[in-house]
């Protein structure tokens, strides 16, 4: 059963970490690799075997790291390590004012913060590389534990570092200096252009992203929950390569909050949609073949492209091999360090340092479109692969992953190309948001445009409405009923054509908007061009019934106030929920105000039939009554005509539903049973005011934070205590 008042954020993103399901993780989780990684600390009784010597490989700037004691494959497993978990307001409380912050990654969001995770093990050590990290991670939040994993072939004595994201990170310069990453930045632009990949407005917005993460310092915490390719448990010891690889700055506020560096709104309302926002879209991830090519031969990987293409057509196995991937940039930039050792006194005689250089990555194709490697490495040597490859050497394809479709905004293009240089999509109409309850449900939400409508006098309004609700739920408990309450209103964004505007109330004690109080008839005696002073007396008889048709329409189309709270106790009966009560109430106000519409009209209401409402606004109740049937499982506030952000001009009638609380375990919109909130696609499991096959869609959206601006988490939780939230049966 549904309840009033406030969400309960822990429930939203609950992570289980009991102890015991710590305990259960730890047997899989093999902390301290296999023997071919060593500190740089010169702790080597850490490893099983160490072969490097890792002292004097401490780095000046970065401190300690993990290091390569054996030359590695791409895709070798590094590390699993087990994770300490903090939640989100322990971490903002402790955690993140202690050393902890510079080591913690985000385990899971949720709307009231990260939940923060500690790797044990070699995962806390790993250093930042900005350009070419050579290992990737995978959370794994089922085991909790990190996965570490070369993202391709490392050499003995080589570091092995992460990237923690983009933008500058908390050690590196401030405002005004320029930063290492930054100037990295130019150096992939400046060698794209040199190698004729040329620059494109996406590599200029990735430029802009990086700027705007500037805000965030914690890099780490900025990761993004990412969704693993299916097929990342299938890379082979051998031929794997990154599963996934650390993701860039997004977070679960929306990013216009982030970008002017607000404090997200003390209560707001969140649209419960199956709609993808962009903004917190998960990004997924796909295996796909790459080969390092050399710098100067991109030309002859071109011609193989195109070679291999046929080739693989006309062995049957896809019509286009590349056309999965075609979001995806031919090329990626990555460093090839110079042998281990190269930079050791040979002789007696040191000899400078050899510096590692830049080398491509080229895309060959989706695994799924070449899923056997001998055949592509059959395909590789008869194409004369040689001719592009690193020093003309071996075919050596390996699997990485990358994004599985375009960025879907050019504000996550960080975030995609960190896999992979990604196009993103465009934002035309059909992406610019919600189009309205009526269309068909829609793909992409806009988060944004839903911020901007929430204005703080809308906020207002929704506020005091939930609050009258509480009140009522509240009344219900002290006379010993459920304390549930339920409110029918007019919505705060109802257009003035539709009869928005503010409402007040007329002589006849009924409640209508401004617009819906004007009468439609007031005018049409002399602008239909029909009055002459052959016929004074028909058109006062004409005008006086059309005033009187008017006041009678306005009497029933005049919107609606009712509320009320649970009565199933008192009235012993499973049917008396508020909701049900609610739509009574507005029924019998209807009911009044037809009978009154008919002695307006001077007719008996024996011989009368309800006519068509003719004033803007009139079909509201009924709307509301409908929605009530609907959705009394989770409904609080149910509002009709207007509707929330996106409408975008549309006009026909959106129903709007409003609640705090989702009912505990069910929750027809709401999403209480999967908790998808702020992650994207949480319409829950059965989204049904986006069924499209249903007639009534409406929006759906929930209050999140406290409703009362000026309320303390423990105010919060007395009220959800009061209220007998997690009491209520499903
Ligand atoms: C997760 S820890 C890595 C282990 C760390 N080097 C140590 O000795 O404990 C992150 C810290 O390492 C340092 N660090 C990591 N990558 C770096 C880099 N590329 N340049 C400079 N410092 C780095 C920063 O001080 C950062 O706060």
């Amino acid at each position: 059963m549904p309840t009033a008042v406030l969400m309960a954020p822990s429930a939203l993103d609950a992570t289980p970490h009991s102890k015991s399901a710590h305990a259960s993780a730890l047997p899989q989780a093999t902390s301290i690799s296999s023997g071919f990684v060593a500190l740089s600390n010169g702790r080597s009784e850490h490893m099983n075997r160490p072969t490097a010597s890792s002292a004097d490989v401490s780095h000046p700037e970065r401190g300690r790291g993990v290091f390569a004691t054996r030359d590695l494959s791409a895709g070798t497993v590094i590390d699993i390590s087990p994770v300490l978990l903090f939640p989100a307001d322990e971490y903002e409380q402790h955690g993140q004012h202690t050393q902890l912050d510079s080591y913690t990654f985000v385990w899971r969001r949720s709307k009231e913060g990260s939940e923060m995770a500690l790797a044990l093990g070699l995962g806390s050590l790993f250093n930042h590389d900005p350009i070419a990290p050579n290992v990737s991670y995978t959370l794994d939040h089922s085991s909790q534990v990190i996965r570490f994993t070369t993202a391709r072939p490392a050499q003995k004595g080589e570091e092995l570092c992460i990237s923690y994201g983009a933008g500058r990170m908390w050690w590196e310069a401030s405002e005004g200096e320029s930063s290492r990453a930054d100037s990295h930045n130019e150096l992939d632009e400046d060698e794209l252009l040199r190698l004729g990949q040329g620059l494109d407005e996406d590599w200029e917005a990735d430029k802009g992203i990086a700027t705007m993460q500037h805000i965030n310092r914690h890099g780490l915490r900025n990761g993004h929950p990412v969704k693993p390719s299916a097929s990342s448990s299938d890379h082979g010891p051998r031929d794997a390569a990154l599963s996934t690889t650390p993701s860039l700055a997004s977070t679960a506020q929306p990013r216009s909050a982030v970008a002017q560096g607000k404090q997200p709104e003390r209560g707001r309302l969140w649209r419960l949609t199956e709609a993808i926002d962009p903004e917190s879209a998960p990004l997924e991830l796909l295996p796909a073949w790459v080969i390092d090519v050399e710098p100067r031969r991109t030309g002859a990987f071109v011609s193989f492209q195109q070679a291999f293409k046929k080739a693989v057509q006309a062995a049957g196995v896809c019509e286009d091999p590349q056309l999965i991937v075609r979001h995806l940039r031919t090329y990626r930039k990555t460093m090839l360090s110079p042998p281990a050792g190269a930079e050791a006194s040979s002789a007696g005689h040191s000899r400078p340092a050899e510096k590692p250089r830049p080398i491509l990555q080229g895309m060959i194709c989706a695994q799924q479109n070449m899923p056997s490697k001998e055949m592509l490495l059959e395909l590789l040597v008869r194409l004369g692969a040689s001719s592009f490859t690193v020093n003309g050497g071996e075919p050596t394809p390996y699997l990485v992953d990358v994004p599985a479709d375009p960025a879907p905004s050019r504000s996550r293009l960080a975030d995609w190309t960190s896999y992979w240089p990604t196009n993103h999509q465009s934002r035309g109409n059909d992406c610019a948001g919600l189009q309205s309850s009526n269309a068909s449900v829609p793909l992409i939400v806009d988060r944004m445009k839903d911020e901007q409508l929430w204005t703080p006098e809308a906020l207002q309004w929704a506020r005091s409405h939930l609050r009258k609700c509480v009140d009522l739920a509240l009344e219900a408990k002290s006379k010993g009923q459920v304390p549930i309450a339920a409110r029918v209103t007019l919505p705060f964004h109802l257009p003035p054509w539709r009869g928005g505007g503010v409402p007040r109330t007329t002589s006849s004690g009924t409640t209508h908007t401004s617009n819906s109080s004007s009468r439609a008839g007031e005018d049409s005696p002399r602008s239909d061009g029909a009055t002459t002073c052959e016929e004074p007396q028909a058109l006062r008889n004409a005008a006086a019934a059309a005033i009187a048709a008017a006041d009678a329409a306005a009497v029933t189309s005049a919107p609606i106030e009712a509320a009320a709270h649970d009565t199933r106790i008192e009235e012993r009966n499973p049917l008396k929920h508020a909701v049900t009560n609610v739509i009574k109430t507005v029924a019998s106000i209807r009911s009044e105000r037809e009978k009154e519409r008919h002695k307006l009209l001077g007719h008996s209401l024996a011989d009368t039939r309800t006519p068509s409402p003719t004033v803007a606004g009139a079909r509201s109740t009924q709307e509301e009554v409908e929605l009530g049937e609907e959705h009394r499982a989770s409904a609080l506030i149910a509002a009709a005509g207007g509707g929330g952000g996106g409408s975008g001009g549309n006009e026909s009638p959106a129903r709007v539903l409003y609640f705090l609380y989702p009912s505990p375990g069910a929750g027809g919109c709401c999403g209480a049973a999967t908790g998808k909130l702020l992650g994207g696609r949480d319409g829950g499991p059965y989204a049904v005011h986006e069924q499209s096959g249903l007639n009534h869609r409406f929006e759906v959206w929930r209050w999140l934070g406290p409703l009362d601006e000026d309320a303390t988490e423990e105010d919060s939780a007395k009220l959800k205590q009061e209220l007998s939230i997690d009491g209520l049966e499903p």
